[in-house]
């Protein structure tokens, strides 16, 4: 797998690539497929998205941190096939989305309505706050999208005297499903 270079930096991420091997796999992007994302950010997911996908469409509301998605995806030598849009979403969505990431919680209720509206097929959300985690997972209940919910804590070595201690990152709650949504270990998610 290629390595993501991210020589520009966020406040609010990047995803980190423990996580973003799992939220590959479950978004599951193919050539045919069009990939739409909220919340860009460092551009993480995004090149990595864009390297699988047909066509990504990724949405970030803040222009600082669209600039640092344009200069990494060109660090990454990603073009042509991402379509950057400084909007909120829902505002800036494409009707013609196969998979959904949502790495910003920012109007997701409304963020889900449009994806059961256009039959986006793998959604996949993002929270690493507790509230917002059990909130969201209700919403996607609520619509019938929920296939699973993964939790990931992940700890990172480093030496200490001669041996290996660890750094913790926060915990990540991972919400999967879509419009074709099926239990847990019953389908292709
Ligand atoms: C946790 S960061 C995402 C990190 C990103 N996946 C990465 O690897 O860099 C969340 C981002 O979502 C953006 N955001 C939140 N709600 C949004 C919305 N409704 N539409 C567009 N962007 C949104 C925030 O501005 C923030 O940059």
């Amino acid at each position: 797998m290629a390595h993501v270079s991210l020589p520009h930096d966020a406040k609010a991420g990047p995803t980190k690539p423990e996580v973003r091997a799992v939220l590959l796999r479950k978004l599951d992007l193919g050539p045919t497929d069009h990939f739409a994302e909220v919340g860009s950010c460092t551009g993480a997911v995004t090149i990595e998205a864009a390297r699988r996908a047909g066509r990504v469409t990724a949405l970030e509301r803040n222009a600082e941190r669209i600039e640092t998605t344009r200069k990494n995806l060109a660090a990454n030598e990603v073009t042509g096939n991402v379509d950057l849009r400084e909007a909120e979403a829902p505002e800036g969505l494409p009707d013609d989305a196969d998979t959904l990431f949502i790495g910003g919680s920012r109007n997701y209720e409304a963020v889900l309505d449009k994806a059961v509206e256009t039959g986006v097929d793998r959604i996949v959300m993002n929270v690493s706050r507790l509230e917002v985690a059990g909130a969201a997972t209700e919403a996607f209940r609520e619509r019938d999208l929920l296939a699973d919910v993964v939790q990931f804590q992940v700890s990172r070595g480093y030496e200490l005297a001669g041996a290996t201690s660890f750094n913790a990152d926060n915990p990540v709650y991972m919400l999967v499903g879509g419009t074709g949504a099926v239990a847990a270990d019953g389908g292709p998610r």
